[in-house]
């Protein structure tokens, strides 16, 4: 077998959830799925060569890992970074699969990237990037076939660099881009989508667990990253009335006790456009907030209620993850792809195990990522939708429906936990981890039956 651990341990986390249920004592039609499910149904691995502002011919290679058009046509980011490649695509793209399922609406699932960072580069390099990307990208991709978005270095800009590459390359204009700009086929709310939704389930989370009587006023918040999805959730919950206490870069973290505001966000939204570390941004802040040279920040907050890991895969560890249960945290959802390790997943999961309702303790309670930060996607796929009937939605209605989408994403999760998950601690709350993913597969596993793809 190749060594792809970031695909690995993906695929082992549905695997664990499937095999430890009883769905296939109950249906035995889906034992053969996964083992055709693992194996991508394309992917394209090609050469992307451009001059460099040098003067100097620059290679990289480009991916698309198209893993299932089941559900409706393959959709998923593009990851522009040095980290890029096979295991870590073939990791998000599998991932994408169940969390496209789990919105509710007809996508299937893909991701892809260049293992290039593009920071640093001028905006006449990034232009000839995008555009030797797209010069094969775009004979794989189009509005009925596959619909990449953004992820990691893939923002607005560069979404708008590589649809001008592709509008020369396929003389036409249709949606297969999503992340727009405003005037050339934008949904409302699309930036703001993934961080939204993490703190709406968060909220729904509290709200379920402690039977209405909490939800994520008053809480303290601890929040990494500091681009598109976590400055949008710290801003919601800000908006909500909680507390940030933390963001991060990969050069460090920021802390702050009293809280990090709304002002200190929007400091961070114009930084990070121009690729500013969180130190310079941070340099001659008046506010308590304290830079930490290479750290995370979950073990550098003193009382936090809230984690939300938002930077990237495996960016809390088991001690960490310790560190964050003595500190107070009773629920972690993740706006991060693969945001937690093995070991931080088994501790949080043990915690809830571990807490009865008839104490007051309803222990950690955890959200994957592809139920929590699943409304990224979720608005792609409106964005679609008013492509194709070339309008625009109001934003308030798109708002809603990511509000409905993402609780009846953890209802549905808490009812397949429920029926299938097989633990018999009727006093604990339902694992999301085993729900989203049992309910993400069946939805998928039913169409590969219907289709012929699994005999
Ligand atoms: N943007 C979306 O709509 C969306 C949707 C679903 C999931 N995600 C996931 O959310 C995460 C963040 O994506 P984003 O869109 O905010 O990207 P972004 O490029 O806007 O921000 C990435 C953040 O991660 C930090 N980071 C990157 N590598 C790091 C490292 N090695 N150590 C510490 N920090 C690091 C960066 O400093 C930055 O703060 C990714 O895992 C992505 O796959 C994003």
């Amino acid at each position: 077998m190749s060594y792809e651990p970031e695909f690995e341990q993906a695929y082992k986390e549905v695997e664990d959830s499937l095999v430890q249920s009883t769905l296939f004592k109950h249906h035995p039609q889906y034992a053969n799925v996964l083992k055709v499910l693992r194996v991508p149904q394309r992917i394209v691995q090609f050469r992307v060569t451009w001059e460099n502002d040098k003067g100097e011919q620059e290679v990289a290679t480009g991916y698309r890992v198209q893993l299932s058009n089941n559900l409706g046509p393959f959709k998923g980011g593009l990851r522009f970074h040095e980290s890029v490649n096979l295991s870590v695509l073939k990791f998000l793209a599998f991932e994408q699969v169940f969390k496209n399922a789990l919105t509710g609406t007809s996508i299937g699932g893909a991701k892809g990237g260049l293992n290039v960072n593009p920071q640093g580069r001028s905006d006449k390099e990034l232009r000839r990037i995008c555009q030797a990307f797209m010069a094969e990208l775009h004979r794989h991709i189009g509005q009925d076939v596959d619909i990449p978005a953004g992820d990691i270095n893939v923002g607005g800009k560069v979404i708008g660099l590589l649809f001008g590459a592709w509008r020369q390359y396929s003389n036409t204009f249709e949606g297969v881009l999503t992340g727009k700009g405003t005037n050339w086929g934008a949904s409302p709310f699309r930036p703001e989508a993934t961080g939204y939704g993490v703190v709406y389930i968060t909220n729904d989370m509290i709200e379920y667990a402690t039977k209405g009587k909490e939800s994520i006023k008053g809480k303290r918040v601890a929040i990494s990253g500091s681009g598109n999805v976590a400055q949008y959730a710290a801003l919601k919950v800000l908006e909500l009335g909680g507390t940030v206490v933390s963001l991060s870069d990969s050069k460090g973290a920021i802390v702050s006790e009293s809280g990090i505001s709304k002002a200190d966000i929007e400091a961070v939204a114009a930084g990070k456009s121009d690729y500013k570390p969180l130190s310079a941004i941070f340099a001659e802040s008046k506010s308590d907030i304290k830079f930490i040279p290479g750290a995370r920040p979950w073990t550098n907050v003193t009382k936090v209620d809230v984690a939300l890991p938002c930077a990237t895969q495996n960016e809390v560890s088991g001690q960490e993850a310790e560190y964050l249960v003595k500190a107070g945290v009773k629920y972690v959802a993740e706006g991060s792809n693969m945001g937690s390790t093995p070991e931080a997943i088994e501790i949080f999961e043990k915690q809830r195990l571990a807490a009865s309702s008839s104490s007051t303790d309803s222990g950690v309670w955890f959200c994957p990522p592809k139920l929590a930060n699943m409304a990224g996607v979720m608005v792609s796929q409106f964005e679609m939708a008013q492509n194709s009937q070339r309008v625009t939605w109001e934003p308030e209605y798109v708002d809603s429906l990511i509000k409905k989408h993402m609780k009846e994403g953890l209802m549905l999760s808490i009812e397949t936990a429920s029926k299938y998950s097989n633990e018999n601690t009727s006093d604990a709350l339902p694992s999301l981890l085993k729900g989203a993913n049992l309910a993400g597969f069946i939805k998928v596993a039913d169409a590969m039956i219907d289709h012929g793809d699994v005999f």
